[in-house]
């Protein structure tokens, strides 16, 4: 594997997170006290070195976080956000002073397009606010951090200006962020490079990286930015933030883990915590994460394709960069789909139990594949079905003819159906609690058979009133499982709906 874990000959790169600051102005993903401190926590434990809290004038509610946090979090650096304003300064200084190491982040734009339309001051009377402000929170405090707000779109000479100036103010850490996420990597490489060198007292700080994803380069551009000098990243888990969100911290973490071969640096994040910080905050933020998405989405670690599943068989480095224990995940998980092959499907019926020989294998096998183009979701269970010797037999025999369910927003609800058993037509009719409760009492009854409903779950599949929906059905019987699903539209109240009925009938008669 290409891990690899020796950092000797490597250079140390802080990890600040924003996840409870920039990650909580993502529209929606405000995040109560309790579920802060639950991150705060989790993110210490990780090995985190600065948890950026909060903006603690923003309400009383961010203040209240941020002592919090500082009074609850052992070993991180707690920052509190500040804008140039005294009394932000103030009230950051006030929170974080609880910590056992605190931070005082302040900023303030730079980018022409800022100073005209934002904070209407010009460049001198900006200097003059960075000289001050920057005195102000270092006399509260000795870690001091100054952000340029819009960076990557301000000359680089006034930029030099303003770094010089907060670094004799007393900033120990300088922030140079890509607040619009506009900076390519080349460019965020070359400004680091320009401003450590030709910056007056530049070795005597720490600069950091800062980037938001607008045009998906946040973390390619906190890499760059490293390369470039900086050693501290600024970032978020599952790269929640503001529009596009953040850098996501996991991904810059085991980018540098990963490929140490590349970029001689390391962080100390136990990478092993990653997955389960990323569902912790997905829960807390509400924001659920893509199934695409690197190193924590359900699907960085799953492969459907019968080539990939043949080569992870074989090896697992054929297909996979880390492993998933490195992040948190239990396992790799070969998906059994229409793209799977032989190698996979062996390797399943293996799993379950089965040996077949090989005539009986090909045979399922094809069985497999047929079910597999008409079927999303292949689970363990329809597997089971397809080398079970029934398979298919009871499947012709039993024909849903028609089917009227009414539902009342009183009384019970009724299904009539007409089964066709054998070729025999019968209608039968039943009530239950609601209409699913009496299309399942009809089809016990048409069908003679007393299954378990173990699952019924309808997925929208598209918007409206009028989106088609898929159905999954799940029964149990004498220990037996059969699933099935079927897709159509939704139909007013008094519905004929046969064909939400006949995919679910159809697998769940194969086994039974
Ligand atoms: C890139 C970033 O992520 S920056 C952080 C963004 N996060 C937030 O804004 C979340 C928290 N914000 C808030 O709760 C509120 O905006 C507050 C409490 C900070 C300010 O509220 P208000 O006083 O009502 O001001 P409002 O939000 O309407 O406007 C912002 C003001 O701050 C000024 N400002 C913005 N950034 C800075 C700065 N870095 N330094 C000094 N002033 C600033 C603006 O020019 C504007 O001033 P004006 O009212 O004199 O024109
Ligand atoms: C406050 C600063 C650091 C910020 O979030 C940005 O510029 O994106
Ligand atoms: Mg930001």
């Amino acid at each position: 594997m290409t891990i690899s874990a020796d950092n000797s000959n490597k250079e140390r790169v802080y990890i600040f997170d924003t996840t409870l600051r920039d990650g909580e102005q993502s529209p929606g993903a405000t995040m109560t006290l309790e579920e802060k401190l639950q991150v705060a926590e989790l993110l210490d434990e990780m090995g985190v070195d600065i948890i950026e809290a909060g903006f603690p004038i923003a309400s009383v509610g961010d203040f209240e976080a941020v002592t919090a946090v500082a009074k609850q979090v052992k070993n991180s650096t707690i920052a509190g956000l500040a804008r140039a304003i005294p009394a932000d300064i103030d009230r950051a200084g006030e929170a974080v002073r609880h910590a056992r190491r605190g931070r005082i982040h302040t900023f303030v734009s730079t980018s022409p397009i800022h100073l005209a339309h934002q904070m209407r001051k010009t460049g001198d009377e900006v200097i003059e606010i960075i000289q001050k402000t920057v005195t102000q929170a270092r006399n509260l405090i000795d870690d001091v951090e100054w952000s340029a707000m819009d960076a990557t779109r301000t000359p680089i000479e006034y930029l030099m200006r303003c770094v010089e100036t907060a670094i004799k103010a007393g900033a120990t850490t300088i922030n140079l962020p890509d607040t619009v996420g506009y900076a390519v990597p080349e460019e965020y490489t070359a400004m680091f490079r320009t401003i450590i060198e030709k910056v007056p007292g530049a070795d005597k700080v720490i600069f950091s990286v800062h980037c938001h994803d607008d045009l998906g380069m946040a973390v390619a551009n906190s890499l760059a930015g490293v390369v470039g000098g900086a050693r501290q990243v600024e970032c978020t888990i599952n790269g929640l933030g503001e529009r596009a969100g953040n850098a996501a911290l996991e991904e810059v973490v085991m980018a540098l883990r990963t490929r140490g071969d590349a970029m001689p640096y390391y962080t100390n994040v136990e990478t092993t915590h990653l997955s389960r910080a990323s569902r912790i905050v997905s829960a807390a933020s509400n924001f659920p994460v893509q199934y695409n998405k690197a190193i924590v989405g359900k699907n960085a670690f799953a492969h459907e394709s019968g080539i990939h599943q043949d080569g992870m068989l074989k090896n697992a480095e054929t297909y996979e960069i880390m492993t998933p224990e490195s992040v948190g995940i239990k396992a790799t998980t070969l998906v059994m789909g229409k793209h799977s092959g032989r190698a996979a499907f062996k390797d399943k019926l293996k799993e379950l139990g089965y040996e077949l020989g090989d005539n009986a294998f090909q045979e399922a096998f094809v069985r497999f594949k047929d079910l597999a183009d008409r079927k999303k979701h292949i689970y363990d269970a329809d597997i089971i079905a397809l080398v079970d010797d029934e398979v298919g037999s009871i499947d012709d025999r039993i024909k849903l003819v028609d089917m009227e369910v009414v539902s009342k927003t009183s009384g019970v609800h009724r299904c009539v159906m007409t089964l066709s058993i054998d070729g025999e037509e019968s209608e039968v009719t039943f009530d239950g609690m609601g209409s699913v409760d009496a299309i399942f009492n009809a089809i016990k009854q048409g069908v003679g058979q007393d299954p378990h409903l173990v699952l019924y779950a309808v997925d929208g599949v598209t918007g409206g009133t009028d989106a088609q929906a898929n159905v999954h059905v799940r029964l149990e019987m004498n220990g037996r499982i059969a699933s099935g699903n079927a897709s159509r539209w939704a139909t007013p109240v008094q519905s004929r709906a046969p064909s939400l009925v006949p995919g679910a009938l159809r697998s769940a008669s194969k086994s039974m």
